[in-house]
C-alpha cells in the first residue's frame, strides 16, 4: 500500500509518499511560504536513488487548498510523478500537533475526530489551525480514502499526574485542562524503538532518555517503553532551549515586560515563541551558524551554545533521577543527528554518572544510527536519525489494518 504523510504547518506543507511493501520513499516534498507573495515548491521523485528528479518551483500558493492541489499534481504528474492517480494512494496519515486529553493513539479521522482537533485548537493556536486545513483539503481531494491523524502528544499520554499537573489552582486543569502534554511523540517514540532493536531487548524493557534536538527542541524520560515525564509543556515552548523559542523561563517574567516593558499579550507570545532561544540570545537559530559565529569570535553565539547545552545536561540529569536506571540516551533530529559539538557539550562531566562519549566515534559522519559512548560508559549514547514520516506511515498502516480486522469480523 502506499501512504500519502501530511505534515502541515502554519506556513508550509511537507509531504512524503512511501511504498510501504518495502517502506521506500517514492517521492518527498515540501510547499514553503504559503500565503506570501513568492511561494516555493520542491519535491524529488524517488530521493535517494539513481534517476532522482528534483522540481524547484516559484509560484503564488495563497493557502493551504493549492499548496496541497500543487503537491498532488507533481505526485501524479505523468511524465515525472510517482503515481498514476491519487486512487493510487492507499491512505494518507496526517501529523497533528495537539490532541489534548482526546487521543492516546492514531486514530481514523471522521467527523468526531475533526471537532475533536477543533476543541484542541485554544491549546495549540499556532499548529492545529493548520493541521486542520491539511485534513479538510485532504478530505476533499481524496474522497473514500482512508485518513488518520497521527498525533503528537499520544505518546505522552502515559506521564503520570504527578509530571503533569501544574502547581497551579487545580481547577485550571480542571475547567481548562492546563497541564503538560509533550510533543514531538511521534519522533520519541520512533528513536526509542529503534534504540530497543538496537539493544536488543524488548522496547517494555528499556528505560531511555531520549533527546531530540531540531529547531523545536524536547528530551523525553521514558520508562519500561512508556514516556513518563517529558520537557516540552501544555505547548510546545517549556523546557529545553529551541532554535527561537526560550524554554523553561520565571513566568514572572511575563508579568514583568506588561507592567514595566509596556507589552502586550501578542507581543509577549512573539517574543517567547520566535524572538528567543538561541536566536534571542545571539541572533542566528541555526546551529551551523552559530558555530561559523563562535569561529569568527562572536561571544554572544559562543555563551547562545553554552547556554543550550548547559540546559540539556541539567535535564539529562534531571530525568536520570527521575528513571534511576537507564539503558540509553539517544540523540536525535537536525542538531542531535549533526553536531557532535552539542552532543558533547551536553554529557560533559557526566562521567561520574557512567555517561562517556568516545569523541574519534563522536566525530564519525552519521547515516544510521551510531553508538558514540566509549567501552567504559556503562549508559550507552547513540544518535539515531529520526524519520517522523516513517513513523507516521506505519501508524496511518496500523490503524487502516485494525479497521480492516474490525470489519472482517463483523461480517
Ligand atoms: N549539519 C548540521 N550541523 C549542526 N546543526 C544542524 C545541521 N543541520 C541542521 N542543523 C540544525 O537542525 C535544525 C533543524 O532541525 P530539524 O530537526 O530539521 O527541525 P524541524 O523539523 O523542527 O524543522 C537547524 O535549525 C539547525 O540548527
Ligand atoms: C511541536 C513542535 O515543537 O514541533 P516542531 O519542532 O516541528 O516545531
Ligand atoms: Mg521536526
Amino acid at each position: 500500500m502506499k501512504v500519502l504523510v501530511i505534515n502541515s504547518g502554519s506556513s508550509s506543507i511537507k509531504f512524503q509518499l512511501l511504498d510501504m511493501a518495502d517502506e521506500t520513499v517514492l517521492a518527498s516534498g515540501l510547499v514553503e511560504r504559503i500565503g506570501e507573495p513568492v511561494s516555493l515548491v520542491k519535491c524529488a521523485m524517488h530521493p535517494g536513488r539513481d534517476g532522482e528528479v528534483l522540481l524547484k518551483r516559484e509560484m503564488q500558493i495563497e493557502d493551504h487548498q493549492s499548496g496541497m492541489h500543487q503537491a498532488v499534481e507533481l505526485l501524479t504528474d505523468e511524465q515525472r510523478g510517482v503515481v498514476r492517480s491519487r486512487i493510487d494512494i492507499g491512505a494518507i496519515g496526517h501529523r497533528v500537533v495537539h490532541g489534548g486529553e482526546d487521543f492516546h493513539q492514531p486514530t481514523m479521522i471522521d467527523a468526531a475526530v475533526v471537532a475533536a482537533i477543533e476543541k484542541n485548537i485554544p491549546l495549540a493556536p499556532l499548529h492545529n489551525p493548520a493541521n486542520l486545513d491539511g485534513i479538510h483539503v485532504a478530505l476533499g481531494l481524496f474522497p473514500g480514502i482512508a485518513q488518520v491523524a497521527v498525533f503528537d502528544t499520544a505518546f505522552h499520554q502515559t506521564i503520570p499526574p504527578r509530571a503533569h499537573i501544574y502547581a497551579l489552582p487545580y481547577e485550571l486543569y480542571e475547567r481548562y485542562r492546563i497541564r503538560r502534554y509533550g510533543f514531538h511523540g511521534t519522533s520519541h517514540k520512533y528513536v526509542a524503538g529503534e534504540c530497543a532493536r538496537l539493544l536488543d531487548k524488548p522496547l517494555s524493557a528499556c528505560n531511555l532518555i531520549t533527546i531530540h534536538l531540531g529547531n523545536g527542541c524536547s528530551m523525553t524520560a521514558i520508562e519500561n517503553g512508556r514516556s513518563i515525564d517529558t520537557t516540552l509543556g501544555m505547548t510546545p515552548l517549556e523546557g529545553l532551549v529551541m532554535g527561537t523559542r526560550s524554554g523553561d523561563i520565571d513566568p514572572a517574567l511575563l508579568v514583568f515586560l506588561h507592567r514595566n516593558a509596556g507589552l502586550g499579550i501578542e507581543e509577549i507570545d512573539r517574543l517567547l515563541n520566535t524572538e528567543s532561544g538561541l536566536k534571542g540570545i545571539c541572533g542566528h537559530n541555526d546551529m551551523r551558524d552559530i558555530h561559523a559565529a563562535i569561529a569568527d569570535g562572536d561571544r554572544r553565539a559562543a555563551l547562545a551554545l553554552d547556554i543550550q547545552t548547559y540546559r540539556n545536561r541539567k535535564y539529562i540529569g534531571a530525568f536520570m533521577a527521575v528513571l534511576g536506571r537507564v539503558d540509553s540516551l539517544v540523540f536525535t533530529a537536525g542538531i542531535g543527528e549533526n553536531d557532535a559539538v552539542v552532543r558533547s557539550r551536553s554529557v560533559e562531566g557526566l562521567e561520574c554518572f557512567g555517561i562517556q562519549i568516545d569523541p574519534q566515534r563522536n566525530q564519525q559522519r552519521i547515516d544510521g544510527p551510531l553508538r558514540i559512548s566509549s567501552q567504559l560508559s556503562s549508559i550507552a549514547v547513540w544518535v539515531i536519525p529520526t524519520n517522523e514520516e516513517l513513523a507516521i506511515a506505519r501508524e496511518t498502516i496500523g490503524v487502516v489494518e485494525a479497521g480492516n480486522n474490525k470489519e472482517m469480523k463483523r461480517r
